[in-house]
């Protein structure tokens, strides 16, 4: 665990707007957040995973606004016979730089297995994009006090062979995603801090999602193993999620 208020890891605040926003949407959410990061300190990076159809149209509407864009999933493989996926290339091509895996909800929706998410973070950083691998428990997980056997399984295989310095891995616990539940922040930054032990590198950076807002943004930033956030709801809002980049830690009284 690193000792309170030790920052030196760079923060990355990260939207998600999951299968959310079209181009028009896009165009009138960039239009509206541009001005509103204007003056980012330069501690920070801010990342936007759009769905994929909006690429393009957030990649050129952003242009210059200091705003790196992420695939919200990507494929192993870099072409094939995989009808519906999204390959790295595709995404390089457009000016991707992050490629989220292992998200939640394809390993519920889609049963992705630690596996695959293992090859999918091991093509991105092939391919030159940063993984940001979501990791986290369920209601029943924690509820029968599996979080840790079950999160450090899921840093064991999805990490295995990955390069600790070229990654981002996000604490989501799921009975906190689109809940209003957030998870308590010491609670959040002791399993950030295992996490970052597990994975064995000081430098990995790690953040927290699960209904982060504007009202706990702070507190969340103020902790010592959580480097950054993974929003999603709050990231569709461009007020609210620019609230969120522009977050200001507590001083100590
Ligand atoms: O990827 C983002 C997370 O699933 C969090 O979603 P949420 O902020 O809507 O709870």
């Amino acid at each position: 665990m690193s000792p309170p208020g030790d920052h030196v890891r760079k923060a990355v605040i990260a939207g998600n707007w999951k299968m959310h926003m079209t181009c028009a949407q896009a165009r009138a959410f960039a239009a509206s957040f541009r001005p509103l990061i204007a003056d980012l300190p330069d501690d920070r990076e801010v990342v936007l995973a759009p769905p994929f159809t909006a690429i393009p149209t957030l990649c050129r509407h952003l242009a210059g606004a200091g705003v790196a864009i992420a695939g919200q999933n990507v494929h192993w493989e870099e072409s094939g016979a995989y009808t519906g996926m999204i390959s790295a290339p595709m995404l390089l091509e457009h000016g991707v730089t992050h490629a989220i895996v292992g998200h939640s909800e394809p390993r519920k929706y889609f049963s992705e297995t630690d596996e695959q998410i293992n090859l999918r973070a091991r093509t991105a950083q092939k391919t030159g994009l940063i993984p940001i691998l979501c990791v986290g428990e369920s209601d029943d997980q924690r509820e029968a006090r599996e979080t840790e056997r079950v999160i450090h399984r899921q840093v064991e295989q999805g990490l295995e062979g990955v390069d600790p310095l070229r990654l981002i891995v996000a604490y989501e616990p799921i009975w906190a995603i689109g809940t209003g539940k957030t998870c308590a922040a010491e609670e959040a930054n002791r399993i950030c801090g295992l996490i970052r032990g597990w994975v064995g590198h000081p430098e990995v950076v790690v953040q927290y999602g699960g209904s982060v807002n504007p009202a706990t943004i702070d507190m969340l930033m103020a902790q010592s193993d959580i480097d950054g956030v993974l929003v999603g709801g709050a990231s569709l809002d461009p007020v609210s999620f620019a609230r969120i980049a522009n977050y200001q830690v507590p001083v100590p009284a």
